[in-house]
């Protein structure tokens, strides 16, 4: 018996698809329910993907997200751009933290000291026979020999400084170990509500914990390859202020990070202690002041041989002769021995701003921006650790992000890595930008380029540091900041137009100082309103 179709089949038969899903033309009843109930159970199925995708879709529109990606080598800026984001759209919370900052603030400082004391040492009173470079953490070292020997200054004071400033070479161990303190990862661990600073004590610096006690890997010291130990600098190794020259002297000028996972600042959050009266009846505060193991102690008895030894005209001379500008890295808050060592010192904005503290891994950091009047958006900003082994950790976030923050310290042209001597790290920076602009996973991407660090540039040809000695392609052309600087915007800008794998995406150059909260602002007031424009059209919000 002839099956009459199904009135919508009827139609299809011209369509290939809808024919050769066509029943078998002797189907049985029963065959036709179980297919018809098999249908069913399809269309049903597939109605409930529909409804999810649709659902999502919503929920995508309702809570748009932007995510941003800061790149760049080590020491470029990408933290403080990341501090100066959360100074204007999480303004709270950045204040909230500053407490947290004083401890990498007094290791910042006693490390430029101890750094000062490595380069008056008498033990390092070898001729300078070498045109030097500094590495990305403000160390000369030694790239050409010169045969005939430079005279250098001798600080006479250097046994008194030494004796004097002893004590803080347990305090550097002490604030390392504090900062990679191994429970702060712990999902359970809450920060003591006064902290005993003397649980810290007697440690070794240079210890690298890599799992914690429930088993999970814990926060970590890391210590990348120290320049001391290059066989480019073998007349650098600098001895310890004690005076050995062993291979402590070679680790302690590495770098302190501490990884992501780390809980560090809850474990440096005064903020419960300064707000608990110690007496009721007389109001009193009680504060980490009135701790004797809190690390202020050591460094407020310290503060007056420590600014002999900066304002020491023989140091001075001494590290010019060596070529150390401790006022690149950390060394600005030599600058501010008494404010930071007073005994209620309490960080600044300004202060957080400039702390360093090395990035390891890569850290998410959500805001919430307003894109209209009463429209929020929010925004995932990642900060990536930007040191060589650093770098393959970012791969996996380029698939959907919307826009790249690339920072380049063109100050750094007379500078190498710290992690490879041999490499200087504006060509570093050129070759990874070019690899980021070519980058087709990121062909879509906005990207705005940050040319950082320009305060330190004009000092630097200030002082007469002449690019061409660097990078000789520069020729004789004028060695001032406006000469220099759109040189490095025209080479940076024709790299993006030669290699991009799109030409047409947004893209922007800006010279910036992003220790400068006032310029800065202005500034990501702007990339902020680029990315939205660009990335609010591509989410159907305009
Ligand atoms: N003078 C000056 N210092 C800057 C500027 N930008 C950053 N710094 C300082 O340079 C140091 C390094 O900056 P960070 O933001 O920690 O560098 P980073 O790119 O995050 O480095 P990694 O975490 O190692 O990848 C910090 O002490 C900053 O305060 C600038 O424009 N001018
Ligand atoms: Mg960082």
């Amino acid at each position: 018996m002839a099956r009459p179709l199904e009135p919508n089949r009827r139609r299809s038969l011209s369509d290939p698809l809808a024919a050769a899903l066509m029943p078998p033309p002797n189907e049985s009843a029963a065959d036709r329910e179980r297919r018809l109930e098999a249908e069913s159970e399809a269309k049903r199925v597939s109605d409930g993907i529909d409804e999810m995708l649709r659902a999502e879709k919503k929920e995508k529109k309702a809570k748009p997200e932007i995510k941003v990606l800061i790149l760049g080598q080590s020491e470029s800026g990408k933290s403080t751009t990341l501090k100066q984001f959360q100074l204007m759209h999480a303004t709270a919370a950045f204040h909230a933290d500053r407490i947290a900052w004083r401890a990498v603030i007094y290791l910042n400082l006693v490390r430029s000291v101890r750094r000062i004391l490595d380069a008056v040492s008498f033990e390092s009173d070898q001729p300078d026979e070498a045109e030097d470079q500094e590495t990305a953490s403000g160390c000369a070292i030694s790239l050409a020999r010169q045969s005939s020997a430079i005279s250098v200054t001798r600080v006479p004071k250097y046994p008194q400084y030494r004796h004097a400033l002893e004590p803080l070479r347990e305090l550097e161990e002490r604030l390392i170990r504090m900062l990679s303190s191994p429970n702060e990862d712990e999902p359970t661990h809450t920060a003591p509500s006064k902290p005993d600073w003397s649980t810290y004590a007697n440690g070794n610096s240079n210890v690298q914990v890599t799992v914690g006690k429930n088993g999970r890997p814990a926060p970590f010291i890391t210590i990348p390859p120290s320049w001391t130990s290059s066989p480019l600098s073998p007349s650098t190794s600098l001895p310890s202020p004690g005076g050995s020259s062993n291979s402590s002297s070679k680790s302690k000028n590495q770098e302190v990070s501490v990884h992501h996972t780390s809980n560090w600042k809850k474990a440096f959050s005064l903020g419960n202690r300064i707000k608990s009266p110690k007496s009721a009846h007389t109001n009193e505060i009680e504060g980490w002041w009135d701790d004797p193991s809190d690390p202020v102690h050591v460094l407020n008895s310290c503060a007056q041989p420590m600014l002999a030894l900066w304002k020491d005209p023989s140091v001075k001379q001494r590290l010019r002769e060596k070529r150390i500008r401790l006022e690149e890295s950390s060394g600005f808050f030599l600058d501010e021995i008494s404010r930071i060592t007073a005994l209620r010192y309490f960080p600044s904005d300004q202060d957080v701003l400039k702390a360093r503290l090395k990035t390891t891994g890569v850290v998410e950091h959500s805001f919430s921006i307003a894109h209209s009047q009463r429209r929020f958006i929010t925004w995932k900003i990642y900060d990536v650790g930007g040191a060589r082994n650093q770098r393959h950790a970012w791969a996996p976030y380029f698939e959907d992000v919307n826009a790249i923050i690339f920072l380049a310290p063109i100050s750094a042209f007379d500078q190498v890595l710290a992690e490879d001597p041999e490499v200087n790290r504006l060509e570093d920076s050129l070759l990874l930008w070019k690899s980021v602009v070519s980058n087709k996973l990121l062909a879509h991407v906005s990207i705005i380029l940050f040319l950082n660090k320009v305060d330190l540039l004009q000092a630097k040809l200030k002082s007469g540091v002449r690019l061409s000695h660097h990078m000789p392609r520069y020729g004789d052309r004028p060695n001032d900041y406006e000469n220099v600087s759109s040189y490095f915007y025209n080479k940076f800008g024709s790299i993006h137009q030669t290699f991009s794998s799109n030409k047409e995406r947004e893209f922007k150059i800006h010279l910036t100082s992003v220790t400068d909260t006032r310029r800065t602002a202005t500034i990501i007031q702007n990339v902020r309103d680029i990315i939205i424009t660009v990335n609010l059209k591509n989410i159907h919000l305009m």
